[in-house]
């Protein structure tokens, strides 16, 4: 089974507008409320792609209780853990040339919240895979997502993390699936700048070397590399409006998740993984499984080294 786990899952409240002005009263031309948090986002996507996964994470409120109404649509599978603050709503404002967005902190975990968490990770074992993803909420210390790592590879599982900087590096040991950071967080993370594609392979080499199993570098519109440890591939991102950002790549590790479980093909698993991200980039809310399936033949996978 693929687990998600979002510690810290959200309302995304998405605000289209024709222009914002600060300090002044500002109207919306529409708004939608969705189910959010990068786990929940991988569960959703696994769910147009037929795979099952079961949604890990802190649910609490009358924010929450909204919150489990609206994925009630995506029949996604939950265990989630009730906590007595209030699930965080992020604020997605959408202009006609940009996008802005304002997260939420989340509710306090209380250790006993976050106990009955770590009874369910205890649950998980050999053939499962847990996806990590997302900021952590107030409660949870540094050592959170590394613990889950260290259980979860006790008991025989896989996991693989969407996490940055020093949280990201500290679980490198226990040889996460796939890592996917985006050009940018993998740039911050040698306190860097990237002039070349091999620039860009050598550093996610660095990850591997740590401990990494593949390494998928996200890079938006200029598409993506898979670089394992003998070969570094690169896949096209497809040209097309472009009417959301957020969850491209969360779409993209449930591609690759979602694929991998099923053939242990990990170049087929980033091809899938790189349609769902842009098949979502071209979509108002994440991509659907047709939008998927257009966007998957526009989509060429080149061995670069
Ligand atoms: N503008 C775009 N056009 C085409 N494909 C895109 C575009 N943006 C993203 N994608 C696809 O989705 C993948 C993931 O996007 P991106 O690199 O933005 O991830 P990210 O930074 O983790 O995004 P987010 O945190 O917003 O989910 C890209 O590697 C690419 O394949
Ligand atoms: O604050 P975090 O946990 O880093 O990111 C949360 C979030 O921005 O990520 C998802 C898109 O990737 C959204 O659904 C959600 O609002």
């Amino acid at each position: 089974m693929i687990y998600t786990l979002t510690a810290n899952p959200s309302i995304d409240y998405v605000l289209q507008l024709q222009a914002v002005t600060l300090g002044e009263v500002n109207r919306v031309q529409t708004d939608v409320k969705l189910p959010g948090g990068k786990g929940i986002n991988v569960s959703r996507i696994l769910k147009e792609l037929n795979s099952d996964s079961v949604a890990l994470g802190f649910v609490g409120g009358l924010t929450g209780e909204m919150f489990n109404q609206l994925l009630s649509q995506n029949q996604v599978q939950t265990a989630f853990t009730k906590v007595n603050g209030d699930t965080r709503i992020n604020v997605k404002i959408k202009t006609d040339h940009e996008e802005t967005e304002i997260n939420g902190q989340g509710p306090t975990i209380s250790d006993l919240e976050k106990a009955d968490l770590m009874q369910k990770i205890a649950q998980i074992g050999p053939k499962d895979v847990v996806v990590m993803a997302g900021s952590t909420p107030p409660g949870l210390d540094q050592q959170f997502y590394l613990d889950i790592a260290q259980q979860v590879t006790e008991h025989g599982a896989e996991f693989i993390i969407d996490t940055t900087g020093q949280a990201l590096l500290d679980t490198l040991p226990f040889h996460p699936l796939v890592i996917k950071p985006n050009h940018h967080e993998l740039a911050d993370l040698f306190a860097t700048q990237f002039q070349s594609l091999d620039e860009i392979i050598s550093a996610a080499r660095r990850l591997l070397n740590k401990g990494a199993q593949h390494a998928l570098v996200s890079m938006a519109g200029d598409g993506a590399l898979l670089v394992t440890n003998d070969a570094a591939y690169k896949c096209n991102a497809p040209k097309d409006v472009v009417k959301n950002s957020v969850g491209a790549g969360d779409s993209m590790i449930a591609g690759f998740v979602g694929t991998y479980m099923k053939t242990n093909d990990p170049l087929a698993s980033f091809h899938v993984g790189a349609a769902c991200g842009s098949a979502t980039a071209f979509s108002e809310d994440l991509a659907t499984i047709d939008k998927i399936k257009t966007v998957y033949q526009q989509i060429t996978v080149t061995q670069i080294q």
